[in-house]
């Protein structure tokens, strides 16, 4: 296998040699690896990013989604605001969602991302994909699209719930949210954060992890 030096052309990593296999393991190869023909295209790099944080209700995904949007300067949007209503009806009476309650849900945030991609704008979103076909769904045939998730002990995430308020989502409803995910695989190219620090090491974690640039 040839090894492939990577040097900086405009921020954008560019190999040395024309390499004859894909330039970073982290692509994913279902959709995102293109035959080699000219221009680099890093990791799925595109004008414009899409940063979605995953992981259960309470692992923090409002929190660190709205710092990392903060730093970026990029805009936030939660998945809460595309659920329709009967969805909102159902969590607040406590009980979980299905797979159909969750199909408009995401088809919704689908649109949402191929608007902001058409109009170049770089965003990040915060929603609990938990399930894997639920992240293939939003990540598939989208290269702006960087997963996140957020990972932390039920006893962590379930202490954190228990002083938080004013949130329809219910402490009680975690062992639901738990038994529902499915952790990413690698084939994903996921980047995985811990939850057992301070939000401003997560946001620096993702930051350097996905190689975002920082708003002046
Ligand atoms: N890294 C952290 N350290 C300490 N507390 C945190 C951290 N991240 C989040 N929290 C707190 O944990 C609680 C849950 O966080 P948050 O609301 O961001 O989670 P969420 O994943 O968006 O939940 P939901 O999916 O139910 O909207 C909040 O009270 C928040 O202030
Ligand atoms: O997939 C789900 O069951 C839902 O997305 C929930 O996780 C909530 O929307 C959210 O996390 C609570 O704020």
């Amino acid at each position: 296998m040839q090894d492939i030096q990577f040097s900086e052309v405009d921020g954008v990593p560019t190999p040395s040699a024309s390499p004859v296999t894909p330039p970073c393991r982290r692509h994913r190869s279902r959709h995102r690896l293109p035959d080699w023909t000219g221009p680099v295209i890093y990791r799925g790099r595109v004008n414009d990013t899409a940063v979605i944080i995953t992981g259960v209700s309470g692992s923090g995904k409002t929190t660190i989604g709205k710092g990392l949007a903060e730093r970026l300067g990029w805009p936030y949007a939660d998945a809460d605001d595309f659920h329709p209503p009967h969805n909102v009806h159902k969590l607040t009476h406590g009980h979980p969602l299905t797979d159909e309650d969750r199909q408009p849900w995401l088809t919704a945030m689908g649109d949402w991302l191929d608007a902001r991609h058409a109009a170049d704008e770089s965003v990040v979103l915060s929603c609990s994909g938990l399930k894997r076909r639920y992240r293939d769904q939003l990540h598939d045939g989208r290269p702006q699209v960087h997963i996140v998730h957020l990972h932390g002990t039920v006893d962590l995430i379930a202490e954190r719930l228990r002083h938080r308020h004013g949130h329809f989502m219910k402490a009680h409803m975690l062992e639901g949210q738990f038994s529902d995910l499915e952790d990413p695989q690698a084939d994903e190219d996921i980047l995985t954060v811990n939850v057992d620090q301070t939000p401003e090491a997560i946001v620096s974690e993702i930051v350097s992890g996905l190689k975002l640039a920082e708003s002046a």
